[in-house]
């Protein structure tokens, strides 16, 4: 579990987060969603230990992340797993090279136990075939799912993915969110999303976290952003018309 207690982190003398407070669940999929330039990614990386909040603190299974010292602060890097925006695979390394590298970096472990982790993973996220193969020769969905396989390799508690989806078609992006949304589910992990889609809102917004202009403007779950009459969520949210469609339909699928 996260609890996020009242974070503000400016730039340059602009507050861009202005007193966030919420918390995420173990084992839950928990979304930021909001306009660009709203502080997703600010936020995001205040979670992730990259950027240091001026006030608040952030507790990770009841610790303050201030209060740990250095060799803490780098074991619960360990227990974190991201997946970034585009995937950011390297290029030169092999499907399993990718998905071997934080084994490599942060474990002792024997070649032999670390490829069999390796193929636990690729298993897991479906990928059977491309172990030897090179990130440009896998498609999107692919890359997707090599990133989600390196980001859970190490057995995180905690798994970040900043907008998992971009750059997907909207069947395959619902494959990748449910995919997070499983794992996240059987290994008990603290899952924070950040996204633009709508889709993924709807399918797995079990709870969302809306932030606009470095506010938390609202937060509940997916059924709920159906019925809430905050301006501003409603403004972001049914944006589209056809979004618009499908909230009346549910209300009045409700009132019947
Ligand atoms: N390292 C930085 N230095 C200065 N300003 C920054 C830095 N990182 C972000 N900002 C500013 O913080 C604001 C929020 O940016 P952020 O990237 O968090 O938005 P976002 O909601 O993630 O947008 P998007 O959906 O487009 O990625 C922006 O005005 C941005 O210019």
């Amino acid at each position: 579990m996260i609890e996020v207690k009242n974070i503000k982190k400016s730039f340059d003398g602009v507050e861009i987060l202005k007193g966030i407070s919420t918390t995420f669940e173990k084992g839950k999929t928990s979304l930021v969603i909001g306009q660009s330039g709203s502080g997703k990614t600010v936020f995001l990386k205040s979670l992730l230990g990259l950027f240091t909040p001026e006030e608040g603190s952030i507790f990770f299974d009841g610790k303050e992340y201030e209060k740990l010292s250095t060799a803490e602060k780098r074991h619960l890097r360990t227990e974190m797993g991201m997946v970034f925006q585009g995937s950011a695979l390297f290029d030169s390394m092999t499907v399993s090279e990718n998905v071997m590298f934080p084994l490599r970096m942060f474990t002792n472990q024997s070649v032999s136990e670390m490829q069999d982790r390796v193929d636990f993973v690729l298993k897991r996220v479906n990928l059977v075939d491309a172990h030897h193969k090179f990130p440009a020769e896998t498609s999107g969905g692919m890359q997707k799912r090599v990133a989600i396989a390196r980001a859970i390799v190490m057995n995180p508690k905690y798994l970040f993915c900043d907008e998992p989806n971009s750059g997907l078609d909207p069947k395959t992006a619902i494959v990748i969110d449910n995919l997070i949304q499983e794992i996240t589910d059987e290994y008990n992990i603290t899952t924070v999303i950040n996204t633009h889609d709508m889709n993924s809102v709807m399918e797995i917004g079990e709870k969302i976290v809306f932030l606009k202009d470095g506010y938390k403007a609202w937060e509940g779950t997916n059924k709920e952003i159906f019925k809430t009459n905050n301006e501003s969520v409603s403004d972001f949210v049914y944006s589209s018309d056809l979004f618009k469609k499908v909230r009346q339909v549910y209300l009045r699928e409700l009132e019947g």
